[in-house]
């Protein structure tokens, strides 16, 4: 970042960005939470295409929006439609995929939403980098643990069938990478013939988040 001072305003570059200058408002995430009665975060779901990310995504919006919480869900395929259109599945692109996301869910949990992410994200370093962009314990990544003889067995839109007929390259647990959290929040364990539903799924989560003070301004 390199500084160019002309008298009081000091402007920067960032990036591509050349003589930016931040601009704050008295009105912030402290007021916007206390309105709410929440605490902005991000939980951050990853796991195999088929291990009930976005199943374990809307149960939990859903419990907290009964509760009487603000949540908003970002979810890896929907916004493969809009925002990250321009993306494909190399790890570069997958890497740029997970940090607009996380920009994105910055923003949100800076707007004192409980922004649930449902993302693959395989790769730690892309996580990592996500979870170094908040607050120091309002990134809560959560392990969502389903083998893959489990996901393949569901294969609800039959990309694992495609992937194993050499008709889809680079099909995340086949023949592309998935690396497993070493230290997160929360892993959801599910073994074959032994899941959890999603409301006992979703309910592990919201439990963390209470004991975590979240759920309260
Ligand atoms: N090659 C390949 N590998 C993995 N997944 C693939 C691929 N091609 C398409 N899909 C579909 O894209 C969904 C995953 O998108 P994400 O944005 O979550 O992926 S990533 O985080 O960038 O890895 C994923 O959705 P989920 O099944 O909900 O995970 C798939 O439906
Ligand atoms: N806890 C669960 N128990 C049983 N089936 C589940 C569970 N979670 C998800 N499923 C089913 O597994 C399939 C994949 O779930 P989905 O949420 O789409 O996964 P992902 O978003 O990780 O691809 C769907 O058919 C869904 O109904």
């Amino acid at each position: 970042m390199g500084f160019t001072g002309i008298s009081k305003l000091v402007t920067s570059t960032v990036g591509k960005s050349t003589n930016i200058l931040w601009h704050d408002c008295p009105i912030g995430q402290t007021e916007r939470q206390k309105l709410m009665n929440q605490k902005g975060c991000v939980v951050w779901i990853t796991g195999l295409s088929g291990s009930g990310k976005s199943t374990l995504a809307c149960a939990l919006s859903r419990e907290l929006h009964s509760r009487g919480h603000l949540t908003y869900v970002l979810d890896g395929d929907n916004l493969r439609h809009g925002l990250n259109r321009d993306l494909s599945f190399k790890a570069e692109d997958r890497a740029e995929n997970i940090r607009r996301v996380g920009e994105v869910a910055k923003l949100f949990a800076d707007a004192g939403l409980i922004c649930i992410a449902s993302l693959i994200s395989p790769y730690r370093s892309d996580r990592s980098a996500c979870r170094n962009l908040l607050p120091k314990s309002s990134f809560i990544e959560v392990f969502l643990n389903a083998p893959i003889e489990v996901c393949e067995a569901r294969d609800p839109k039959g990309l694992y069938k495609l992937a194993r007929a050499g008709k889809i390259k680079g099909f995340t647990g086949i023949d592309d990478p998935y690396e497993p959290p070493s230290d997160c929040e929360i892993v959801i364990q599910c073994k074959i013939g032994d899941c959890p539903s999603p409301k006992s799924m979703a309910d592990q989560v919201v439990s963390y988040l209470e004991v975590n003070g979240f759920l309260h301004e």
